[in-house]
């Protein structure tokens, strides 16, 4: 590992690069957005650049992932011609025993939730720090709404419990998602019952999605000090 790469970036870098090995010739593969990620992306165009891996084409997860697949080369399309998606390597906020996450620090969860739910396989590449005894301990829960009516589902929001941030751009106007979105990071403290949550979260007008994500990961690669972990689930 390069002595100039922080350890968490090295662990990430990790865990993603085993991630490509999962990749196969003729493969539709669903492309993550992140920090984590983008080393997934990086490592599959320079696979597909030297031709040890061929006839893969990317399934972009945000604008970002796209314009950065694109500058390495790495051929695209989309899911209205790829409607499956063999295989998709994507990061996570934070991570639960079973596997569910949560998602979309990057503000790309909507997407990411539709690619991963087109996805047979999705395997999950974090570093050991993110992993978590329950979804909420670490990372609020990211909720994009249209920005029709956003602050009456910052009420709502707030009526289930949480404590609510409107996420900001670097110049400090509203963040807007590839969509035109709004996100409100919601902090909800541990959650005790995800899927219940979510149920009400996917039941309210404006909603436009919500990062937890439960009963999509198939794999899960964690990188640490101890090495990679790799985690089935059910297994
Ligand atoms: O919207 C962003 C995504 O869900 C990312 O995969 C997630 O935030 C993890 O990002 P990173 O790999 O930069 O920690």
């Amino acid at each position: 590992m390069p002595s100039d790469e922080s350890d968490s970036a090295s662990f990430k870098r990790a865990a993603a690069e085993r991630a490509v090995d999962f990749i196969q010739p003729g493969m539709v593969v669903g492309l993550g957005t992140g920090s984590t990620a983008a080393y997934a992306v990086r490592r599959l165009g320079a696979l597909l650049s030297a031709g040890t891996l061929k006839d893969v084409v990317g399934v972009p997860t945000s604008r970002a992932t796209e314009a950065l697949a694109a500058s390495l080369g790495v051929p695209l399309t989309t899911l209205d011609v790829h409607p499956v998606v063999d295989l998709t390597i994507d990061g996570a906020d934070e991570v639960a025993p079973d596997l569910s996450l949560i998602k979309g620090g990057g503000g790309a969860l909507l997407r990411e939730k539709v690619v991963a739910q087109a996805s047979r396989r999705e395997i999950i590449v974090v570093d050991a720090p993110k992993l978590s005894p329950r979804l909420g301990t670490k990372w609020p829960v990211p909720v994009e709404v249209l920005p029709f009516g956003w602050r009456s589902q910052a009420l709502f929001l707030e009526s289930l419990g949480a404590r609510v941030v409107v996420r900001l751009a670097l110049d400090g106007a509203p963040f807007h998602t590839d969509q035109g979105n709004v996100v409100l990071d919601c902090d909800f403290g541990p959650i005790s019952d995800p899927a219940a949550l979510a149920a009400k979260l996917e039941s309210r007008a404006g909603v436009m999605a919500h990062g937890l994500f439960l009963n999509l990961t198939t794999d899960l690669l964690v990188a640490g000090p101890e090495g990679i972990t790799h985690r089935v689930r059910g297994a």
